[in-house]
């Protein structure tokens, strides 16, 4: 049976001032657990409303939104004028997430590094470039290890490695169960992981994927075989655990064979590249036929997901 969704929004309108015209109407969604959600829209549409409401820095004029996961926003406007370093910024959000002092300074130390932005940790905010000021709005809603993330064109500004790696930071956090509800101008962001795409259209919410099959019924449509070789004793990255249908031993000593959505083989076939020790991709076999619960490949080799 499907789980409960992390938040719900029910008949959820908002509009500015007590005769704005409504910016959003009549806004019904459910998120689930570990769900990666795209939402588009032309300019002023009101996906950043949307966006403040899911993160809950904004309350709805009428309607209501039930649950509330642990949330972490960045928001399109990063207030970057706050009187700390980096390093202290972030350290001091940490420490409210309930990290020992230690614990948070490692931690934000870890995500400006992670994001190429270790050589700024004490410069202050203020004095931050566009691009390094972003970093530290990435961190700082990372840090928190958030059971909802919500981002509203969290790339822009980023360079090309932070961009990669907040790819990757996203794949984590629904590898691990959390939630991700993002908007970027570019349509080819984390096309291939989406799991579900709205549009904002006329202040309602319209639905431009499928809904998911039963939990557990596995993806719809073709997939791709990777047999790939890891360092002795390596767990497949998370990312690729995560949207592996079967997982297998693959005839060559040591390789593993991965029955994956060809949606999704780019995103595995880079995080097995860039892996700290890469695996080696033995081959990639063409796609095949739709895996069902119970006749993935994997199932007849050995174990499957
Ligand atoms: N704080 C506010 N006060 C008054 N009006 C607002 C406020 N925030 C947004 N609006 C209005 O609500 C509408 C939707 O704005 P919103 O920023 O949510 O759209 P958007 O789709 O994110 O736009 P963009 O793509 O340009 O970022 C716009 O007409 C905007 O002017």
């Amino acid at each position: 049976m499907e789980r409960d969704p992390v938040l719900r929004l029910s008949g959820v309108g908002r509009r500015y001032g007590l005769r704005g015209p409504w910016v959003l109407r009549g806004v019904d969604l459910g998120i689930r657990a570990g769900a990666l959600i795209r939402v588009q829209g032309g300019n002023g549409t009101g996906k950043s409303t949307l966006l403040r409401l899911l993160a809950g820095v904004d309350a709805p004029s009428e309607g209501r939104l039930t649950q509330r996961p642990r949330t972490a926003f960045v928001p399109e406007r990063f207030p970057a004028a706050l009187p700390f370093t980096a390093v202290g910024y972030l350290t001091h959000l940490a420490r409210v997430h309930g990290l020992a002092r230690g614990a948070a300074g490692r931690s934000a130390e870890r995500w400006l590094e992670r994001f190429g932005a270790g050589g700024h940790a004490r410069t202050p905010l203020s004095e931050l470039s566009k691009g390094g000021s972003q970093k530290v709005a990435v961190a700082q809603a990372l840090l928190a290890d958030p059971e909802l993330l919500v981002l509203d064109e969290a790339w822009t500004g980023l360079d090309v490695p932070a961009r990669a790696e907040l790819d990757r930071a996203v794949a984590e956090r629904t590898a691990a169960g959390g939630s991700v509800v993002f908007v970027d101008h570019d349509p080819r962001r984390l096309a291939d992981v989406a799991d579900e795409t709205y549009a904002v259209v006329g202040g309602g919410l319209e639905r431009r994927t499928e809904p998911p099959g039963p939990e557990g019924a596995g993806p719809r449509g073709p997939v791709v075989v990777i047999v790939a070789q890891g360092p002795p004793g390596a767990a497949l990255p998370a990312p690729v655990a995560a949207v592996a249908v079967g997982v297998g031993a693959g005839g060559a000593a040591g390789a593993t064979r991965l029955t994956v959505p060809e949606s999704r083989s780019d995103l595995v076939l880079r995080e097995l590249l860039t892996a700290r020790v890469p695996w080696h991709v033995v081959r990639v076999e063409e796609p095949g036929a739709v895996p069902s619960p119970t006749s993935a490949p994997a199932a007849e080799e050995g174990t499957s997901r």
